[in-house]
């Protein structure tokens, strides 16, 4: 659905953009040279993307939930942090700088995880996404937004659905520090480094989108199947709807 055809351009915004242009009939309007080298060649996407945030503290159970998520409701599962981590594991140009960062419990510039996010959307056969760990500041927002309005111009560029676990800070460090992982940042010290962003630049964003009327916020207390039940129902009535 969002492949990509081996032979076009390798740039990810341009099979991306093309493939919405022609799914949404407004290839015309669409003036790009890269737009009109592509035209006619790739496949028409099928359906209409469905972007879900998950967002919350460290350790709030964002990861584990997402799991379930996935296996109910078949979505494709993106980890912001998981794919950092993987661009150090690669030894990538930006490695030293993202574990750094990671290290510090600070946030990687915008440019380098949307980038991340967007190959992998653009790489993914489904169009069911649960972005989790994104945005996690006004910036990661911004710059997210500023890519879908250059996809899909005629969708619009929010997420049909944010999900905000709210835990506890002293639960969120108990279950960081029992993670057990082997993660740089998973220890004391960059645990209240990364409480401290979560307040100060996380929680503006997640303001954000209650303003908006998208946010869907869990009771992130009690067992991984308790929360779950509070999860399913948010998305059972987009099935129902969709
Ligand atoms: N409801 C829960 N109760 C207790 N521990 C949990 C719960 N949900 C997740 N965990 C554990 O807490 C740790 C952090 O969960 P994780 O899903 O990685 O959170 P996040 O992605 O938000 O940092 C993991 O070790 C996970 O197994
Ligand atoms: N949007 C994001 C997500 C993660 N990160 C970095 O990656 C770290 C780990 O993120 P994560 O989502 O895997 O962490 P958890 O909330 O799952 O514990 C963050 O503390 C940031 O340093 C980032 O810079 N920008
Ligand atoms: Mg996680």
């Amino acid at each position: 659905m969002w492949r990509r055809v081996a032979s076009l351009s390798s740039s990810i915004s341009s099979s991306f953009l093309a493939q919405t242009a022609s799914r949404l009939n407004t290839w015309e309007s669409l003036t790009t040279g890269i737009a009109q080298q592509a035209k006619g060649v790739i496949a028409p996407k099928e359906k209409t993307p469905f972007i879900t945030f998950v967002l919350g503290g460290p350790g709030s159970g964002k990861g584990t939930q997402c799991i379930k998520i996935v296996e109910t409701f078949g979505f494709a599962h993106l980890s912001a942090g998981d794919l950092l981590r993987r661009e150090i594991a690669s030894k990538s140009a930006d490695g030293a700088m993202i574990l750094n960062t990671i290290k510090e419990g600070k946030i990687v510039p915008s440019q380098v995880t949307v980038k991340l996010i967007q190959k992998e959307m653009e790489l993914s056969d489904n169009h069911k996404f649960l972005i989790d760990g994104f945005p996690r500041t006004e910036e990661n927002r911004v710059s997210f937004e500023q890519i879908l309005s250059e996809w899909q111009s005629q969708i619009g560029v929010e997420p049909n659905v944010v999900l905000f676990f709210d835990c506890p800070e002293e639960e969120m460090v108990k279950r960081v520090l029992n993670r057990n992982e082997g993660r740089v940042d998973d220890n004391l010290e960059t645990i209240k480094k990364r409480l401290t962003v979560f307040q100060a630049l996380s929680l503006p964003v997640i303001n954000y989108y209650s303003e908006k009327g998208k946010l869907y916020t869990i009771k992130a207390i009690g067992t991984e199947d308790e929360i779950f039940e509070q999860v399913r129902p948010i998305f059972a009535a987009f099935e129902t709807v969709g």
